[in-house]
C-alpha cells in the first residue's frame, strides 16, 4: 500500500465519523483533500453536511466537488472537524503547517467540538519536532520576532535553523497575509512550554503545535487504519 492509499483508508475511517446534519471543519492537505474526495461522493448521494474550509485551497476543492460550504461567522460553532497532521505523538499533540494553513486551521480546530486527525502511519513520532516546526509571523518586524523566537527556544535548551518559507516567487504567504517561519528544532521534548511561550511573542501569530485540540487519531498503515485517542 503506497502512502497515498494510506491517507485514502484514513479518510475513509473518519467518514464513518460523519453524520447527516453535521457542521464540519474541513481541513488542508494531502490527507484532507483525501476525505474531501470521499466526502463528496457521499454529498452526491445525499448526504447533507455544511463543511467550514480551513484554506482557500481547501475551499476551492469542495466548490469544485460540490461539497456546500459557510464560513466560520456563519456557523460558528462546528461539530466535527477532520484535519490532517505533520506529526502525531501518542498523546495526539500534533505538528501542523506544512501547508501554510495552521492559523486557520487552529480556529477552526477550536470551534469545533471533536477534531479527528487522519494520517498516513509515517506522520507518527515518539517525540515531535522532526518535523520543522511552522511558525506563522506578521511581515512586520521579522527580524525582532525571529531573535524572541531564537530566545525562547535557547530557555528551553532548543536550537537549530529558523528559516523563511519560501515559494515560487519570493516569502510564502499565507491566506491571511503573513509569514512562516519554520524551525528545525530536532526534537521538542516540553511541547507544552515551547507552545506558550511562542504565544508569548507579538510578532507570532500562531504556530504549528496543536496540544490537547486532537479528541482522535486515525493512523493508517499497511495493514489499515487504527485509531488513537486523546487520554485526557
Ligand atoms: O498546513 C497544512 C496542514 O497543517 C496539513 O494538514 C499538514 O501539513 C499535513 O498535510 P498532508 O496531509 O499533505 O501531509
Amino acid at each position: 500500500m503506497d502512502a497515498r492509499e494510506m491517507k485514502i483508508k484514513a479518510a475513509e475511517a473518519a467518514l464513518a465519523h460523519v453524520e447527516s446534519g453535521m457542521r464540519l471543519g474541513i481541513g488542508t492537505g494531502s490527507t484532507a483533500e483525501e476525505f474531501v474526495r470521499l466526502l463528496a461522493e457521499k454529498v452526491a448521494g445525499g448526504l447533507k453536511v455544511e463543511g467550514v474550509p480551513t484554506s482557500e485551497r481547501t475551499a476551492r476543492l469542495c466548490v469544485e466537488l460540490g461539497v456546500p460550504l459557510k464560513s466560520l461567522d456563519e456557523l460558528p460553532a462546528l461539530d466535527l472537524t477532520i484535519d490532517g497532521a505533520d506529526e502525531v505523538d501518542a498523546a495526539l499533540r500534533l505538528i501542523k503547517g506544512g501547508g501554510g494553513a495552521l492559523l486557520r486551521e487552529k480556529i477552526v480546530a477550536a470551534a469545533s467540538e471533536r477534531m479527528i486527525v487522519i494520517a498516513d502511519e509515517s506522520k507518527l513520532v515518539d517525540t515531535l519536532g522532526a518535523f520543522a516546526l511552522p511558525i506563522e509571523v506578521n511581515p512586520f518586524g521579522l527580524v525582532s520576532t525571529r531573535i524572541a523566537i531564537e530566545k525562547v527556544a535557547g530557555r528551553l535548551g532548543l536550537s537549530g535553523e529558523l528559516r523563511l518559507r519560501q515559494s515560487g516567487d519570493g516569502d510564502f504567504t499565507t491566506d491571511g497575509g503573513h509569514h512562516i517561519i519554520d524551525a528545525s528544532f530536532g526534537r521538542i521534548p516540553d511541547a507544552e512550554a515551547l507552545s506558550s511561550e511562542l504565544n508569548s511573542i507579538p510578532g507570532v501569530v500562531e504556530h504549528g503545535l496543536f496540544i490537547n485540540m486532537a479528541a482522535l487519531a486515525i493512523i493508517a498503515g499497511p495493514a489499515g487504519a487504527r485509531t488513537l485517542q486523546a487520554n485526557r
